[in-house]
């Protein structure tokens, strides 16, 4: 994907100065940025759910159209919402978006998310019964569920322990390995140096685009 002067916001106001960055197969790119500095409105932006105010996007070489089919196929996102089904089980709501992209061996893939996200022994609960962070891994299980050439997360080291946290990065090293794109926004400076090649810090008079080192620095900054 290529962002060029992307200028998001929203009812045509801008949040944030223009960002441009590209993100290449295998890998990864990271919007640091104070709260409210319009990191998670790049991504709405990216993912069609916003229209820039001004600026070019090209995602998957295309104009973004969030309708398209190949569009959909390609690009799972993880966006800071409870977007699960409230009625069906964990393992339910992973079988469903497996099977819904058209998955092949869609239980040996639930069976793989579901002990790689800790949520095995929670296959059987619904989603209320689930605690905050057990929700969260279910989110991002989803997200793996299916196919993509494009991943998009944001603050995907929300309400996960430690543990979780570095296996999450683990996951995004072998999606990059595997040839998938990763654009995430995040708070996490370890997991900005783990996976990030390069990184946007997202502010109001200048987006800069710096390493994986210097952005870490910035978060560790911000957050003393
Ligand atoms: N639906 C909306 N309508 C109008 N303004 C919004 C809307 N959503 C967010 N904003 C504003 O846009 C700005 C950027 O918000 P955004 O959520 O993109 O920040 P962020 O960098 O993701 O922050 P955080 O690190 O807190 O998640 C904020 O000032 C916020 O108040």
């Amino acid at each position: 994907m290529r962002a060029q002067d992307l200028l998001v916001g929203y009812g045509g106001a801008p949040v944030c100065a223009p960002v441009s960055f590209t993100l290449a197969p295998g890998k990864a790119v990271a919007l640091v940025g104070a709260n409210g500095s319009g990191k998670s409105t790049v991504l709405k932006s990216v993912l069609g759910l916003l229209t820039p105010a001004s600026g070019t996007l090209r995602v998957l070489g295309e104009p973004v159209d969030e309708r398209d089919v190949e569009f959909r196929t390609r690009v799972a996102s993880v966006l800071d919402d409870d977007a699960y089904f409230p009625a069906l089980t964990v393992a339910e709501h992973l079988y469903l978006t497996a099977r819904g992209h058209g998955v092949l061996g869609a239980q040996a893939v639930v069976d793989e998310l579901l002990e790689e996200f800790g949520l095995a022994d929670h296959r059987t609960a619904l989603p209320v019964a689930l605690s905050s962070g057990q929700r969260r891994r279910l989110l991002l299980a989803a997200g793996f569920a299916r196919p993509r050439s494009l991943l998009v997360l944001d603050e995907p080291e929300q309400r996960l322990d430690r543990a979780m946290r570095d296996r999450l990065a683990q996951r995004l090293l072998a999606e990059k390995r595997d040839g998938g794109a990763v654009l995430l926004a995040t708070h996490d400076p370890d997991l900005v140096l783990a996976v990030a090649d390069r990184a946007v810090v997202v502010a109001d008079d200048v987006s800069r685009l710096v390493d994986a080192p210097q952005a870490a620095r910035f978060i560790s900054r911000e957050n003393p």
